[in-house]
């Protein structure tokens, strides 16, 4: 059975992991108190009901975020990973439990949550200057500063490329540009569903210090999803590792790797701990949902 850690009854809990687990590697489940942090997940519970089927895909699922973090999540495939970020993001609601970002319960989609999927949502008709204007300009007729655009275009690379249409460019340039859309309309919170899985290794590399650079530059707060164990941690403050469905919090894992960060923190000790710990955490999950997909459940 699993080892979820989400009960804020243990208080000793923490100590206890971190000291099996080479002293600081620091696991908790419970992670923040109620009542702080930009994103409460309160006992969220989604079952999907498709002709009967039902699915439970969250069950009881509690997760704070707080204003600035960078919250990765990790979890087996089919955990509910996406299903969270849709109840957070407002695409989906909750069959229980509650959703609260910045002190308003979530009902429905909202630009102040931006959200990224592996396939960017760029208009093929559109050049990557419109594309990144576009957003501001349908929801109030507003329109984005051309110093912002070109900011936002030189942050991620592609100065050169205002003119361009996206077919005109590779697929990690192409996140880039939907990453200049979805920051031109001034997220809160960045919602980020497996961005770079569909890039190759090194594009991916080069992706991943580039969003650390611009959520320091750009003070957002981020919850990542992603299969890939050394995502999760590059990239975190904490890592929210999941059981397999129905996904719940099995273990938190904080990052205390300095920033800014870049790549040579892969090779260090102690990021070597926080993967073990992390592997760990999700090897018998990973176990559990493929023994699910077998079943057929
Ligand atoms: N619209 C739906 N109708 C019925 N079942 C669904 C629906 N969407 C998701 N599910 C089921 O809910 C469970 C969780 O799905 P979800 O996509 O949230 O998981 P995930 O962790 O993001 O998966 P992956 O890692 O493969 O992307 C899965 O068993 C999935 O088949």
């Amino acid at each position: 059975m699993s080892e979820t850690t989400n009960d804020s009854t243990e208080p000793n809990r923490e100590t206890t992991e971190s000291e099996a687990h080479g002293g600081d590697v620091d696991v908790s489940g419970a992670d923040r108190t109620p009542g702080e942090g930009l994103v409460q997940v309160e006992n969220l519970t989604k079952v999907y009901d498709p002709d009967g089927a039902n699915v439970t895909a969250v069950q009881d699922m509690d997760l704070h975020i707080g204003d600035n973090e960078f919250v990765t999540v990790l979890g087996p495939s089919g955990c509910g990973k996406s299903t969270l970020l849709e109840c957070i993001a407002g695409y989906l609601e909750p069959t229980s439990g509650s959703v609260v970002v910045d002190g308003a319960d979530v009902s429905e989609p909202d630009p102040s949550r931006g959200v990224v999927f592996q396939e960017n949502r760029l208009f093929p008709w559109k050049t990557i200057g419109e594309n990144v204007r576009f957003g501001p300009t349908v929801r109030d007729d507003s329109e984005v500063d051309q110093d912002r655009v070109e900011e936002l275009l030189d942050k991620t690379g592609l100065e050169q490329f205002e003119d361009a249409y996206p077919n005109e460019l590779s697929g990690g340039m192409q996140q880039r540009a939907e990453l200049s859309r979805l920051l031109a309309n001034d997220p809160e919170i960045m919602l980020m569903d497996e961005p770079f899985s569909g890039l190759d290794a090194m594009t991916k590399e080069l992706m991943q210090e580039m969003l650390l650079e611009i959520w320091d530059d750009e003070n957002r707060t981020v919850m990542f999803i992603t299969h890939d164990v050394e995502e999760a941690i590059f990239l975190a403050d904490r890592v929210v590792v999941m059981t397999a469905r129905p996904g719940q919090v099995k273990g938190v894992i904080d990052v205390e790797l300095d920033r800014p960060r870049d790549f040579e923190v892969l090779t260090t000790d102690r990021f070597t701990r926080y993967k073990d710990r992390a592997l760990e955490l999700i090897h018998e999950e990973a176990e559990r949902a493929m023994e699910q997909a077998d079943q057929g459940k």
